[in-house]
């Protein structure tokens, strides 16, 4: 079993060759689901989990007929029967200066040498963040139970959060394990719920309600908890019936303003990609390989 809340009959694996996370696509919309596989330890990543999470969102991220990504945790756990999102960084592989490939996790032994040692001590959710953050369609969190320190940046950073109304719990322990998301996880947090209460879930470290996370503005809805994963699918089947070009470019045009200039630049790059599909755009290639002058007068000045 997958997971509890997970429907054989709506996916397909797209591979099992991860250890940490599962992988699947939906038999019938055309989204894919990524779950955190270690409910046993509340679905912490360690540096392996993050390596195989950024392996399949970029995978997820080229595949065309694609267009929603559903980001989960898998459980409950065997142990105790805890539901999780994710519990953040694994503090058991904690070294000096980040997470430790240690054990099982996957050392990348047959790496360069110079690539493994720069691999020593990773923080690279924060590589996964970015990926999310500039992944060309929706990325939708569906969070059955506890998201906490670097898992609740994680959901912060999806595009919309669905969350369990009996199991959900947001939490930021960051500054109990002397850690801090200084990025995403913080300040794009207060642009959803405001300065006051970001610095709330910082500094006090309360636990939230799915009921409360939707008050305050950081989650979309709360679901009934075995219900969760069939309305995550209904939201990914209204999202991909709409037109992908114009779901992109609002995804970058809702990032552009908190991104600065590489915000402008990704939503630039989309706008580029659009000229390049005109007349005009056509006409000022054939005249380069052509040698001749471009003939730009045929054109409309549009207004
Ligand atoms: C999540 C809890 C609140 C759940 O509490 P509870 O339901 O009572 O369950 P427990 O009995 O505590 O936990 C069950 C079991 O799981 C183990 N476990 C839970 N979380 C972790 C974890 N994060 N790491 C390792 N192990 C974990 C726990 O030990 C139990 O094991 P047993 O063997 O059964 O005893 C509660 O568990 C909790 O508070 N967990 C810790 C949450 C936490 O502090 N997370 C880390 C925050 S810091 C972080 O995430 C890194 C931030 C980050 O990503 C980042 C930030 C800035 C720059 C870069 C980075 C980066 O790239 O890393």
């Amino acid at each position: 079993m997958v997971s509890e809340l997970f429907d054989p009959d709506r996916w397909e694996t797209v591979t099992d060759e991860f250890d940490d996370i599962t992988y699947h696509r939906g038999v019938d919309v055309p989204v894919v689901r990524i779950a955190f596989d270690r409910p046993e330890v509340r679905n912490a990543f360690r540096p392996g989990t993050v390596d195989e999470l950024y392996a399949a969102l970029d995978h997820a991220r080229k595949q065309a007929d694609i267009g929603c990504v559903l980001l989960t945790g898998n459980g409950p756990s065997n142990k105790d029967g805890g539901w999780a999102f994710c519990s953040g960084g694994d503090q058991s592989v904690r070294g000096g200066s980040g997470y430790e490939y240690r054990d099982d996790d996957a050392a990348g032994s047959d790496d360069d040498p110079l690539v493994r040692e720069a691999k020593a001590g990773r923080l690279h959710i924060l590589e996964v963040q970015r990926l999310i953050r500039f992944m060309p369609k929706p990325v939708v969190a569906v969070v059955p139970g506890w998201a906490v320190g670097g898992g609740h940046s994680l959901h912060v950073i999806c595009d919309l959060t669905l969350a369990s109304k009996q199991h959900a719990k947001f939490l930021q322990t960051d500054p109990d394990v002397a850690s801090f998301d200084g990025g995403f996880g913080s300040a794009y947090l207060a642009r959803q719920v405001g300065q006051k209460k970001a610095r709330e879930i910082f500094f006090r470290g309360k636990t939230y309600s799915a009921d409360e996370a939707v008050e305050m503005g950081m989650a979309n809805e709360a679901i009934d908890h075995e219900s969760l994963e069939s309305v995550a699918i209904e939201w990914a089947d209204e999202m991909t019936q709409k037109s992908p070009t114009a779901m992109r470019m609002l995804k970058y045009a809702f990032n552009l303003a908190d991104d600065g200039m590489v915000g402008q630049q990704v939503f630039a790059g989309e706008a580029t990609r659009l000229g390049y599909m005109t007349d005009e755009a056509k006409e000022g290639r054939d005249a380069f390989l052509e040698k001749r002058e471009p003939r730009f007068r045929e054109f409309p000045w549009h207004y």
